[in-house]
């Protein structure tokens, strides 16, 4: 579009915005209506200016009345409550200064010839069925007018009449054709992008969906459903990534396997499900004594591991018996119950010779052997990993 009708387009936007417009379609129309005035507000003045150098001053002033009602309704169809009034009031007027033109205008030019416009402009403004009845309405005041008002060089020509009659409505039966072809392609249009409109939503709602399908598979693939810690699995993948991460920058890190002791006496003593709460508030209290950096999972039944990142053995000790005493020390409660429970904690750190997680697995099993054998709730450093 060329800058200054895109301007203009957006100062007509603007204005349509401040009306009082229910509708799409009422906007559209007051759209047409906005670029009508603008259109004939400097075409009136060159109407004005000719007829009041014709000498048709009265007509001039029936032009001058129009021009300003359309002056004035662009500052009224904002205030409004239906802004199609205002255009509807200027089309009243418009058509009331056709009919007094065709009786005052200058015979010899048949300034009638100007009702023409009027069957385009209405239908335009006021799509096919009002505007075919506004038209009709002006070729009958016209006619009406033509015979009454003893305008000899025309209403005495019956020809006249009916050749003007038939070219008016020529005229609106082509609008009104085109009319109806825009309206029907238009609708065409909108139903398309509506369908389009509602099938990407459909289609964002579907990925949206995948999504969190996918990050719950992924979550139900990856955690143990009791204690929402790692399965045994992803704690071993995402063990053996760290291990090498760890042996690349030479850093220390330590596999904790942490056991519960006599479990099996708290599932026969208070029943399996407060066995499993059991579970469930070990690893939550496992989870808030951890640092940010280390990795937790549930290896098998009441077996945990965790794998302290940058921690060499005598830390990852000092930590784990921090944890070992705090866990003796919390009380687990559940429906009233209230039940103490320990645990023991194998530790093994990687060194040079670590080739593998499973190398570290096992050290730190045989770790957690040594503190179960030697009387549980304590904490026992491998003897490091197996040489390769
Ligand atoms: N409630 C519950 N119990 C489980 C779960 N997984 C394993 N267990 C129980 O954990 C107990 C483990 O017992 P044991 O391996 O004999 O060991 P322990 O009684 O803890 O004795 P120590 O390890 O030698 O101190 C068994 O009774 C299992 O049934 C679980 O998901 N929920």
């Amino acid at each position: 579009m060329h800058p200054l009708l895109s301007k203009c387009q957006s100062v007509v936007d603007r204005l349509i915005e401040k009306s009082n417009c229910k509708t799409t379609h009422d906007a559209l129309r007051l759209n047409h209506y906005v670029w009508l005035a603008l259109i004939s507000i400097p075409l009136s003045i060159i109407f004005i200016i000719k007829n009041f150098f014709a000498g048709n001053y009265s007509i001039a002033a029936v032009v001058v009345m129009l021009m300003g009602s359309m002056i004035a309704s662009l500052f009224f169809i904002t205030k409004v409550k239906r802004p199609s009034m205002v255009y509807h009031a200027t089309n009243c007027l418009f058509l009331v200064m056709l009919v007094l033109v065709s009786i005052w205008g200058d015979k010899s030019e048949g300034q009638i010839l100007w009702s023409y416009m009027y069957p385009v402009l209405s239908i335009f403004l006021f799509g096919n069925r009002l505007g075919v009845q506004w038209s009709v309405l002006l070729l009958v005041a016209l006619l009406v007018s033509l015979v009454m008002n003893g305008n000899i060089d025309l209403a005495q020509s019956i020809e006249f009449e009916i050749r003007f009659s038939i070219i008016y409505l020529t005229i609106l039966s082509v609008t009104s054709w085109l009319e109806y072809y825009r309206n029907r392609y238009t609708d065409e249009a909108i139903r398309q992008r509506k369908t389009l409109e509602k099938e990407r939503e459909n289609l964002e709602q579907e990925i949206d969906r995948r999504i969190q399908l996918e990050t719950k598979l992924k979550r139900l693939a990856n955690h143990d459903s009791l204690t929402e810690l790692y399965n045994r699995r992803h704690f071993l993948s995402r063990a053996t990534e760290e291990i090498h991460r760890a042996q690349r920058h030479d850093l220390p890190a330590t596999m904790a396997l942490i056991d519960i002791d006599k479990f099996k006496e708290v599932n026969d003593t208070y029943g399996h499900p407060i066995g499993d709460a059991v579970l469930k508030s070990f690893a939550k209290l496992c989870k808030q004594s951890l640092r940010q950096t280390d990795i937790a999972g549930r290896i098998g039944g009441e077996e945990f591991a965790i794998l302290l990142l940058h921690a060499p053995a005598e830390h990852a000790r000092l930590a784990m018996d921090r944890f070992r005493q705090q866990v003796s020390e919390y009380p687990f409660q559940f429906e009233g119950l209230q039940l103490n429970i320990t645990i023991s904690i194998g530790l093994s750190a990687i060194d040079d010779n670590t080739v593998n997680v499973d190398q570290l697995y096992a050290a730190a099993d045989s770790a957690l052997y040594r503190a179960k054998d030697t009387g549980r709730n304590r904490v026992e450093i491998g003897r490091g990993p197996i040489q390769k």
